[in-house]
């Protein structure tokens, strides 16, 4: 089998240099690494692995069709940016159909294996007894928030409950609020020093409170779970796929 070759966008950014790390422990091949301001050249890449902004990512984005369009075989795009827009999110969707786009707010095995739990535990603990609130904690220079990860666990809990999620989300708490409404998910933030990622879905109801978290101690978990899902998308068609695309969760 050819060897995949890869592309870092965002290479001197904190996941970046991850990534470039990892493929260079597996020895894999990186053909190119690119950032902010560097001219895009995707000629020699077959999946590009994407750690940089929403901005950055939609055009990165055009850049792989531009270039799938030059070869039989369409690139495979990474996406692990988080704070995208709805309209970003339905712009970039629409690349599907042209590059193999696997986009996760959080590559890690435990995150994608902790949604499952979620959806799982929302759909037995009903909103009449069941409050669903989300914490996550982020290192200082952190720019989104609430992360990509507690939108995704979020989204699970809504699915559990078979709602939407931005029908029942309740961003921030401050000043005279009222009373929690039923059925709400709430997302708290926490912005600190050098945190890594915490997660955690609290089920709370009268007497009692279950907490479902994840703790991620070393960013190059995201990297390790990134390298293996371009590695899996490589050998893909054309479409949207994901972290539980990968691992078999769907
Ligand atoms: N899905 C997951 O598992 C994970 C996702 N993330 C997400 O990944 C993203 C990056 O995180 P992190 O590495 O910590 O952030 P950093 O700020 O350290 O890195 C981002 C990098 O992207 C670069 N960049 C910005 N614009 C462009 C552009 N137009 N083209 C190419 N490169 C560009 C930045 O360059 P410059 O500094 O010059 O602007 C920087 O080097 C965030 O959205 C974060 O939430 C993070 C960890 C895990
Ligand atoms: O910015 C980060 O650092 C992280 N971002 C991702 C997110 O927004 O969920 C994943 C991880 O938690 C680290």
């Amino acid at each position: 089998m050819t060897q995949i070759r890869f592309a870092v966008a965002g290479a001197r950014g904190r996941m970046g240099q991850a990534v470039i790390r990892v493929l260079n422990e597996r020895e894999l091949i990186v053909a190119t690494t690119f950032d902010k301001g560097d001219a895009i050249d995707l000629s020699q890449a077959d999946a590009v692995i994407d750690f940089t902004t929403p901005a950055a990512t939609l055009a990165l984005a055009e850049a792989c069709a531009e270039e799938g369009q030059r070869r039989a075989k369409p690139l495979a795009h990474i996406i692990g940016s988080t704070g995208f827009m709805p309209e970003q999110i339905a712009a970039l969707e629409a690349y599907g159909s042209r590059n193999i786009l696997l986009r996760s707010g959080n590559f890690s095995l435990g995150v994608n294996m902790l949604m499952g739990l979620v959806r799982q535990a929302a759909a037995k603990l009903g909103p009449d007894a069941w409050d669903i609130e989300v914490l996550e904690a982020h290192h200082k220079r952190k720019v989104d928030a609430p992360s990509g990860t507690a939108l995704m666990l979020g989204d699970a809990a809504a699915d559990g409950r078979g709602v939407n999620l931005n029908e029942v989300r309740v961003a921030a708490r401050d000043g005279l609020t009222g009373q929690r409404e039923p059925g709400t998910i709430g997302f708290s933030v926490i912005r600190g020093g050098g945190i890594i990622g915490e997660h955690s879905v609290l089920f709370a109801a009268e007497d009692e409170v279950i907490t479902l978290s994840h703790s991620a101690r070393d960013r190059t978990l995201f990297a390790r779970g990134a390298v293996e899902a371009a590695l899996w998308a490589a050998a893909q068609s054309p479409g949207l796929y994901d972290m539980q695309d990968v691992l078999g969760f769907r």
